[in-house]
């Protein structure tokens, strides 16, 4: 079995290379002559899976992506053409609540906020936003959930509208597809009229696709509008976002939010156990993957202050050292790919034991469990 597979996934090689010759390449390098007699196609985002790089692969019956997202896989060819497709729902979700906590209690600090009581909105509660809303709650903030989606669905399900999440939120934080068709379709779904919509001082992230917010209103938004507090890991026309607009936000990323190591190793594992199934093979284990955390374990000596919990989050995951980097690089060729190749490795608060050296109350513990830590009872 030979099997072409993005250079970006880590373990291919651990899991894969006992059964299937692995040939592994930059994701956005796949071509159609790559697929000639290759029975397997591991990607990640970057490569778009369609009609013309299907072209003439004679023999493919399996396509993996090691993401959530898949915008950018063709998936009605994929089935017209019977080639078995999966993905990895759920694998980074973790990984990117902590991108979002350590961007909360950064500007809770920068613009003297108590995050306790502030109100905060998810669009799209899925994967990541169902994790996020106890997250958040955890931390004393009112959660308004927006998704319209599940509401069709799940009629228990309470979706408010992004017009009540736009005008009454302090931080609205984006985790929904990036989708073009549909009554729910999510392109642009932010423009100059959602912008002017919201808080003054509030804080807006997008952590899941470039293109659902309208990077040229928003340029346009930021120049009159400075006062906004603005995160974007995801840009329009990756991997060359906008560098005028990348010098307005307060933290600019190069869409690593979900690249924590337990993320990408599930990504890979997912896609691996859907075609080990396939093919009869044994299951993978994930823990027989991922090294043993540097910081394995904390141990804190009072109840979690605010500025406690910035220290403890930070000292695992840091949103400052990426937003610093990518400053530091943008404008330079291929910077952007670059930077994501070669990004650190990063564990997930969940990695993270914290002890107590005093006994501190059962309301400190639920915090820190809430927020994602491991808590010794
Ligand atoms: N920056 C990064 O590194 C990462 C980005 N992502 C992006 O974030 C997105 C969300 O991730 P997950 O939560 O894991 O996906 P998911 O598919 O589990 O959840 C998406 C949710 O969005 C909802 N939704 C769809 N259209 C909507 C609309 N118009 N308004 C409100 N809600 C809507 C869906 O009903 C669903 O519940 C992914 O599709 C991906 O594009 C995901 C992981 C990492
Ligand atoms: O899972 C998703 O969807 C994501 O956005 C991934 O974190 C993106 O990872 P790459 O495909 O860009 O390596």
């Amino acid at each position: 079995m030979r099997i072409i597979a993005d250079e970006n996934m880590p373990y291919v090689n651990e899991l894969f290379s006992a059964h299937a010759e692995v040939i592994q390449v930059s994701g956005r390098d796949i071509t159609p002559e790559m697929l000639v007699d290759v029975d397997a196609l591991l990607v990640r985002s970057v490569t778009k899976v369609n009609e013309s790089l299907l072209a003439k692969a004679n023999r493919l019956s399996f396509v993996g992506s090691a993401t959530i997202g898949t915008d950018h896989v063709d998936q009605s060819l994929l089935k017209e053409r019977g080639i078995t497709f999966t993905n990895a729902p759920g694998c980074n979700a973790n990984a990117v609540c902590d991108y979002v906590l350590s961007c909360l209690v950064l500007f809770a600090e920068r613009n003297q906020l108590q995050i306790s009581g502030l109100t905060a909105g998810i669009v799209g509660i899925g994967n990541i936003g169902r994790r996020l809303l106890p997250r958040l709650q955890a931390l004393g903030m009112t959660v308004l959930c927006c998704d319209p989606l599940r509401a069709e669905q799940e009629p228990e399900f309470q979706s408010e509208s992004l017009h009540t999440l736009l005008t009454q939120s302090d931080v609205i934080t984006f985790h929904v597809p990036y989708t073009r068709q549909g009554k729910f379709a999510t392109e642009h779904m932010i423009g100059t009229a959602e912008l002017q919509l919201m808080k003054p001082r509030a804080i807006l992230i997008n952590a899941c696709r470039g293109e659902v917010i309208d990077n040229l209103a928003l340029k346009a938004f930021l120049m009159s509008k400075p006062e906004l507090t603005v995160v974007l890991d995801v840009w329009e026309n990756e991997p060359n976002p906008d560098e005028e607009l990348l010098a307005l936000v307060d933290i600019a990323t190069p869409h690593i939010a979900g690249y924590s190591q337990e993320g990408k190793a599930l990504g890979t594992s997912m896609v691996y156990d859907c075609w080990a199934e396939k093919n009869q093979l044994a299951l993978s284990d994930i823990n027989q993957l991922l090294p043993l955390p540097d910081l394995s374990a904390m141990s804190i000596a009072a109840e979690p202050s605010q500025e406690l919990l910035k220290q403890l989050i930070q000292a695992v995951y840091d949103v400052r050292n990426d937003d610093a980097r990518m400053r530091a690089n943008a404008g330079n060729a291929g910077y952007f790919d670059h930077m994501r190749k070669n990004y650190p490795l990063r564990r997930e608060l969940m990695s993270t034991q914290v002890n107590f050296a005093h006994p501190i109350s059962s309301n400190a513990k639920d915090l820190l469990s809430g927020i994602g830590f491991q808590v010794t009872q």
